[in-house]
């Protein structure tokens, strides 16, 4: 029965964190049928939407970057059951976000305007950046990266495993394919703001401060193998040389 209410928790988280994705999408592409977006809704005083910004970013950024340390998952699930406690960061990553969606507070002016041709490509491009944020979700174990993988082995009552190191596809070429995928979608764009213009520096620094923790965490699983890894691949783009 226990089993099942982890099963069933998981469920929800991930099906909370599908629509907080999709949302996201909307949101970043700035859709104005959207209640708020990062170009539309909301209407406060140009520095105090900036402080709220920031402070929603940081919001974010902290919760991702805490939450998904080692030593805090070795506390933490002295409180809450291992086999749901990524469904729990999953939720609490998707609520950091909802929380964004809801305060954000955009700053209209326009930095610049792509239209025609310019303005397809810019959007193909985006659309290739979510691919790849999708992609690759898949081959690093989309199900166990959103928490579901861990309660259905649960409920079978198979034994967590040890985390594996992978380099399908895009891992071969480079270290964080994910996050090349969001920086993309984020910066492509035809029309920047004011507003787009901090989403996209405020998320862009809080990857690359997150990919140091990530990568001493990664060489603590993995040892030598990701330290040579490391030497021979990018971080975010392919290198062009090897050495
Ligand atoms: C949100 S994913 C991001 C992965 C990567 N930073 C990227 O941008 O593609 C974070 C999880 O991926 C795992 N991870 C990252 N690189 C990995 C690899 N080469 N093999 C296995 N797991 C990896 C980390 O341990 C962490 O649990």
């Amino acid at each position: 029965m226990k089993r099942l209410a982890f099963l069933s928790f998981s469920a929800i988280a991930y099906a909370v964190f599908l629509s907080t994705f999709l949302y996201l999408i909307a949101f970043v592409a700035g859709l104005p049928i959207l209640p708020k977006s990062v170009d539309h809704g909301g209407g406060a005083p140009v520095i105090i939407a900036v402080l709220v910004d920031l402070l929603l970013i940081t919001a974010f950024a902290l919760q991702h970057s805490i939450m998904a340390r080692p030593g805090f998952k070795r506390l933490w699930t002295m409180l809450v059951p291992e086999p749901i406690e990524r469904s729990i960061y999953v939720l609490a990553a998707s609520l950091a976000l909802i929380l964004l969606f809801m305060l954000w507070q955009p700053v209209p002016d326009v930095l610049w305007r792509v239209g025609g041709s310019g303005a397809v490509l810019l959007w193909a491009v985006f659309g290739l950046g979510w691919l790849i944020v999708l992609l690759s979700t898949f081959l690093i174990s989309h199900f166990e990266l959103f928490g579901l993988k861990q309660s259905w082995d649960h409920v079978h009552g198979r034994a967590r495993r040890l985390a594996v190191f992978r380099t399908p596809f895009f891992y071969r070429l480079v270290r964080h394919p994910l996050y090349s995928g969001f920086f993309i979608a984020f910066w492509a764009t035809p029309y920047m703001t004011l507003g787009h213009l901090m989403f996209a520096t405020g998320m862009s620094t809080f990857m690359l401060v997150a990919i140091r923790f990530e990568e001493r965490d990664l060489v603590g699983t993995f040892g030598e193998d990701y330290v040579r890894y490391r030497a021979r691949t990018g971080m975010l783009a392919p290198r062009l040389r090897r050495g």
